[in-house]
This record gives C-alpha cells, structure tokens and sequence, in this order.
C-alpha cells in the first residue's frame, strides 16, 4: 500500500504548549480523508507541517515519500488550500489562472476557468473584492488546476453555501477518482464528512485518537445498551451516560457480543466522532480566566 502522507512521532510546540503531539498516522493513496477534531485540536498545524510551512520540533512527517519542510521539490505534487483563502487580493481570478500557469509545470488553466465559469465567478474583478465563498472557490479552482497528487484542504467548505458546499464537494469526488488524487480535507461538518470521506483522522487536545478508514472504524465501534453499571468485558469504553437503570455505552473492540443483556446498534460516522468529541476529560480554562468551574 503507498502512503501519501505519513508522520511519525511528529509534534509542533509554541513556547511550552505543544499544538501537535506523539502525532503517528498513515495516509495511503487514493483516500479521500477527512481530518476532524474541535477548536485547537491541531489541525491546522498537521496541515502546515504538511506542506512545509512549520518545521516539526519532534518526529518527522513525509509526503508522498519526501520530508516537506525545505524542500520545494517535494512540493510540486501538492496542492494545499489554507484555512483563511490567501490570494493576492489586488489580481483578478484571471490573473491568478495565468500566474498559476507559469509558477507550475502541470497546470490544468481549462479546468481552472471552467469551474470559475460555471460558478459565475466575475473574471476580472480582483479578489479581494469578491466574498469570501467566492475567494474560497477561486482558491480551490486553482488548487485543483495545479492536478496535484496529494490536496490539502483546510475547511474548504466553511464559507460556502449550502448548496455550493455540496457542488464542490461532488467536483472534488469527480475530479479525484479520475485522477487518483489523494485528499485530506479539514472541516467541523460531519455530514459533509460522511457523504465524501472514506478515510478519518481524528484529532483531540493535540493527540490523533483515531485514523483508519471509515468503514473499518464503523466495524470496530457500536453502541451497546444494557443494565446500568456492568461493564461488557474486552472492549475500551470511550463514551458512557446513564439513566437510573441503563448505560448507553460507545465501545471499541472486534469482540463479538453474545451477551443477551446488552443490546448491540451499529453508529453513524457522526455517533463515532461526537463519542469521541464529547470529552469528559476535556481540559477548560477556568483557572487562566479566574472564574469558577
Ligand atoms: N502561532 C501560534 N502561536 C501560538 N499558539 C498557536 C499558534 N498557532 C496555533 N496555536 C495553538 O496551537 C493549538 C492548535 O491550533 P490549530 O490552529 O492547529 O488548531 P485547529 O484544530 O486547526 O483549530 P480550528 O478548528 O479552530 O481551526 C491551539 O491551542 C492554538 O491556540
């Protein structure tokens, strides 16, 4: 199995905070993968040590088989979309198709205006009076037009509309599957996530709690529901509630359950991530902002 992306042991600190820690996971080719975790999680900075923009300060990542930072060559293949859109504000959409031409070798300028075209994207306004879901879209069209081998994508979709959300989405399924792109795509919209991803990597406090393909990690999750208090032996226990006489409990494990007691419910990919979101231990603030717990 190639790998696109690979990191191992990589972490990223600011000062004495660590923004990416013991990060380990393997991305191969052809994946459409979802990179998900709340506010502050890391993702971002997974992404930017992707594309070289940070330099890791433990571990090593590798894309497509090269250490990103430092090395520009590694990033002919990879385009990479940030969370805020940067685009020279003063060009136009036009412009920035014909810059792209010359700053690449591979580049795609017929795929690039016809999206901007369907989309009714003004061609020569300058960006930076467009809004912002059209200098998203503008910003993906020329991610797509680089046909790079690995896209990274930091929350494309968060300022699209709901129905350009959807639009992009399938041309981003489309264009992948004739290409044999591999994507890694940020986002908080789990149902986006679940109609485009077949690959997860979830991400909490710094930590990648999960990374495996969407159907395998549906396999080894469930939902069970049984007597309050008893704990069903050989699986991990990641998210519980109760009433007075039942547990509603989120399990991992490949144990096969025969135990008539509990009963057993296959999850939704938004079930798994909230079990996994919705952390008991999660770390506040209180004491930084002086107010009571
Ligand atoms: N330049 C920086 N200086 C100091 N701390 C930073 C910097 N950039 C990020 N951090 C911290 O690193 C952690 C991870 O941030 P990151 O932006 O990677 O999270 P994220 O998962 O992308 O969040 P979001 O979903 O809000 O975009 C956070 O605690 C953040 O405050």
């Amino acid at each position: 199995m190639d790998i696109a992306l690979q990191a191992d042991g990589l972490g990223k600190r600011y000062g004495r905070t660590w923004a990416l820690r013991n990060c380990t996971l393997r991305l191969p080719t052809g994946r459409i993968a979802a990179l998900v975790g709340p506010n502050g999680a890391g993702k971002s900075t997974l992404l930017h040590l992707a594309v070289g923009l940070l330099r890791p300060d433990e571990g090593a990542v590798r894309i497509l088989g090269q250490e990103p930072f430092n090395n520009i060559g590694a990033l002919a293949d990879v385009g990479f979309v940030a969370q805020d859109t940067p685009l020279y504000r003063d060009f136009s959409a036009r412009d920035l198709v014909t810059l792209g031409g010359k700053l690449n070798q591979r580049w795609d300028a017929a795929l690039a205006r016809g999206r901007l075209a369907q989309l009714g994207i003004p061609p020569d306004r300058p960006v930076g009076k467009l809004s912002g879901g059209q200098r998203a879209q503008v910003a993906l069209a020329l991610a797509l037009a680089k046909r790079p081998r690995l896209l990274l994508l930091d929350e494309p979709v968060a300022s699209l509309d709901p129905l350009a959300r959807r639009e992009f989405l399938q041309a981003l399924m489309g264009s992948v599957a004739e290409s044999d792109t591999t994507v890694l795509l940020s986002s908080h919209l789990i149902a986006d996530v679940e109609r485009t991803c077949d690959h997860l990597i979830l991400l909490l406090r710094s930590e990648v709690k999960l990374d495996g393909s969407v159907d395998d990690l549906l396999a080894e999750h469930h939902q069970l529901i049984g007597p309050r208090d008893a704990a069903p032996p050989g699986v991990e226990v990641i998210r519980s509630s109760h009433t007075d006489r039942q547990s509603t409990l989120v399990v991992r494990g490949n144990r096969v359950f025969d135990d008539p007691q509990w009963t057993v419910k296959d999850l939704t990919l938004e079930d798994l991530v909230l079990a996994y979101l919705n952390d008991d231990t999660a770390t506040t603030a209180h004491d930084a902002w002086g107010v009571p717990a």
